[in-house]
């Protein structure tokens, strides 16, 4: 059996400060997984995020990346990508330009990466602003260059930090439908952050509702795999039905919270 894309088991964070960021946390995500995490501002949610990333070092427990240490992940030709809440496009050059970076920081031969810059644009239904620049595009049609530029490099995991929390209901919900169908159809495993119930029960295959003070994962909760998410499913009652129960063990998660906080003080 292959191992799963990342294993956490105990993994915690206490910034130099003195903050902890996140108590002891297990999370084991497969090939394929849509994992959601949510929960209250300062759960620890980014904080997760980012040491799966390597962006910070854990103060204890165990990860693994595809049965491995970080450091094998590119030895061992998988690739992570991470999709920031800002956009992050350089304003003087064009779409492909900036879908094109990462390639040209592989030194990928210029021909293969404009033609792999333009599948990924194809693939977030930008074909045709290739020759834009960031500045004459919308804030939905910049995030979807963000994508873009995370998908060209075909990464095995991707990791998405409040993607679209800046952008109007209506856009949001078409880039989900968007990200359901990349992820879904190409089977893509995802880890992705939000504030936003709504989203986290239409796009995930599995949510984990965090609790602060300290930051750690309160509940678990299953979605099932084969469900189409499209605007039918937005409109079904089992989505009412998904939103509501995690809307409940949310409010748990935020009581809980409180209590932990009254009882530190
Ligand atoms: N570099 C840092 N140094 C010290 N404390 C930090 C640092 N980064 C985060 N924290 C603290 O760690 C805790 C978790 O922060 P984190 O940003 O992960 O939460 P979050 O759930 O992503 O919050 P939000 O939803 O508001 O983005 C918070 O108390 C935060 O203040």
């Amino acid at each position: 059996m292959s191992s799963p894309v990342l294993s956490l088991a105990s993994i915690e964070k206490v910034f130099p400060n003195g903050v902890r960021g996140l108590s002891p946390v297990d999370l084991t995500v497969e090939k394929g997984d849509f994992v959601t995490l949510i929960g209250p501002s300062g759960c620890g949610k980014s904080t997760l995020l980012k040491l799966i990333a390597n962006l910070h070092t854990p103060s204890g427990g165990k990860m693994n990346w595809w049965g491995g240490n970080f450091g094998d992940v590119g030895r061992k030709g998988r690739r992570m990508a991470f999709v920031f809440q800002d956009a992050t496009l350089m304003p003087w050059a064009t779409i492909a330009k900036n879908v094109r970076l990462p390639l040209d920081l592989e030194k990928v031969d210029r021909s293969t990466a404009d033609k792999r810059a333009l599948a990924a644009l194809e693939r977030v239904g930008l074909g045709h602003v290739t020759e834009h620049y960031p500045a004459q595009l919308s804030g939905g049609m910049k995030m979807r260059v963000s994508i873009a530029r995370a998908l060209v490099t075909e990464p095995d995991l991707l990791l998405m930090d409040e993607p679209f929390g800046a952008l109007d209901e209506f856009t949001r919900n078409r880039l989900d439908e968007e990200m359901a169908r990349l992820c879904y159809e190409d089977g893509l495993t995802t880890l992705f952050v939000t504030h936003a119930l709504h989203e986290a029960a239409f796009l995930s295959s599995r949510v984990m509702v965090m609790a602060a003070r300290p930051g750690r994962i309160h509940a678990e909760y299953e979605i099932d795999q084969s469900i189409l998410r499209n605007e039918e499913f937005r409109l079904s009652d089992q989505f009412a039905g998904i939103s509501r129960e995690l809307a409940i063990l949310l409010e748990d998660a935020s009581r809980e919270s409180m209590i932990q906080q009254e009882m530190r003080a």
